[in-house]
């Protein structure tokens, strides 16, 4: 069969293979669900106004993150549940993330252990992402495992003291991971698993306790607001992620890249900004770059990838999505992700 060359068709063939229960629980969004179709639609709205006679034979579209190299501006974004989608789960997601040679953003959440994502994916450029447990010995046992499986940043998940209400799994009844599958980086020291908290009073000061913890950068993921960006800053935070978790925490909120411009101008440059929520095509992600990220991250197109034909269908997403980016960025007269403006990008009035 042609394997699929859309991230569309890759969702279309992640459905037909998923458990309702399971394709629901990734698809889905809080609430009405008005953010999670906001992502999309925010993107479409926007139209891009290309140069003419301005390209390079060969574009430049790699990037550098704190430190880490990626070979085009789209990082695999933290999901959970990995193995729900194909029996491999994140070791798959994390080698086809290494051939394409771009960062993933491993999960706390994930289905294998982090250090063993890392030991299967050799090469591999690992950031881990953190929900701060109400434990603070179980949240510093998780960064060290992060620092010892050679995680380059820790990614700290801001927009979810309490988990998004979602009717979808409502619906199915969808609360706990199957039989045989768990979050294996919960495992404490005896090796019993412990279950995911969430913290309703994260605050600022539990930032401090990371950044007085660790050496690794601190990436702040589910900014929305520019004060909270600005603040951030006071707080040792080496890059922000302009996030709404994929529509799946507060309904309501404004789709991701509406909210990009206002946190760009809060930090004026002092750190980058990523942005993830809604990227689906490489236009997408250049409209992203013209209004100021250094990057974005893909979340559901990388778990559609994974389910419709593990590692392979990861890759060819990844893939895709560089093609995509490449073209569009020679029909918009560039020569590298670098040099895009936000007269790039007509906004609706
Ligand atoms: C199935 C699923 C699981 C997710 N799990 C996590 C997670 O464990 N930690 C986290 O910080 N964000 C998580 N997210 C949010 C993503 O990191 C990201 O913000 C979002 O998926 C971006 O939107 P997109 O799916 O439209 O690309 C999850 C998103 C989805 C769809
Ligand atoms: C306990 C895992 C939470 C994963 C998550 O963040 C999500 O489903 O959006």
């Amino acid at each position: 069969m042609r394997p699929p060359s859309s991230v569309r068709e890759f969702e279309a063939a992640a459905r037909a293979r998923l458990d309702p229960a399971h394709y629901d629980y990734f698809a889905g969004g809080a609430g009405e669900e008005v953010t999670l179709r906001a992502n999309e639609a925010a993107f479409g709205r926007l139209a891009l106004l290309p140069r003419v006679l301005g390209g390079a034979a060969k574009p430049e579209l790699g990037v550098t993150l704190l430190g880490d190299r990626a070979a085009a501006p789209v990082l695999v974004a933290p999901t959970a549940f990995h193995r729900l989608a194909h029996p491999e789960g994140e070791k798959a997601t994390a080698r086809a993330a290494a051939a394409a040679e771009t960062i993933m953003i491993v999960s706390m959440a994930s289905t294998v252990a982090v250090g063993d994502v890392a030991a299967a994916a050799p090469g591999a450029r690992l950031w881990f992402q953190l929900y701060v447990q109400p434990d603070p010995a179980f949240t510093e046992l998780l960064v060290r495992r992060a620092e010892e499986a050679g995680c380059g940043a820790l990614v700290v998940t801001a927009d979810s003291p309490v988990r998004g209400r979602r009717d979808r799994d409502e619906r199915h009844g969808f609360h706990d991971l199957p039989t045989g599958l768990c979050c294996e980086n919960m495992r404490d020291e005896t090796g019993r698993v412990r279950p995911i908290e969430f913290s309703p009073a994260i605050s600022w000061e539990h930032v401090d306790r990371l950044r007085d913890m660790t050496s690794l950068p601190i990436v702040l993921k589910g900014v929305l607001h520019p004060a909270d960006a600005r603040r951030a800053l006071g707080h040792g935070v080496s890059a922000l992620i302009v996030s709404n978790h994929g529509g799946r925490q507060l309904d309501t909120v404004p789709a991701a890249v509406e909210a990009l411009p206002g946190v760009v101008e809060a930090v004026a440059g002092t750190v980058p900004v990523l942005l993830d929520g809604g990227v689906r095509r490489g236009t997408d992600v250049l409209k992203a770059m013209a209004l100021g990220a250094s990057a974005v991250g893909v979340g559901r197109p990388v778990v559609w990838g994974l389910a419709a034909d593990g590692e392979r269908g990861v890759r060819r997403v990844l893939d895709l999505l560089r093609a995509e980016v490449e073209d569009a960025l020679t029909l918009c007269g560039a020569r590298s992700v670098h040099d895009l403006g936000a007269d790039l990008v007509l906004r609706p009035c």
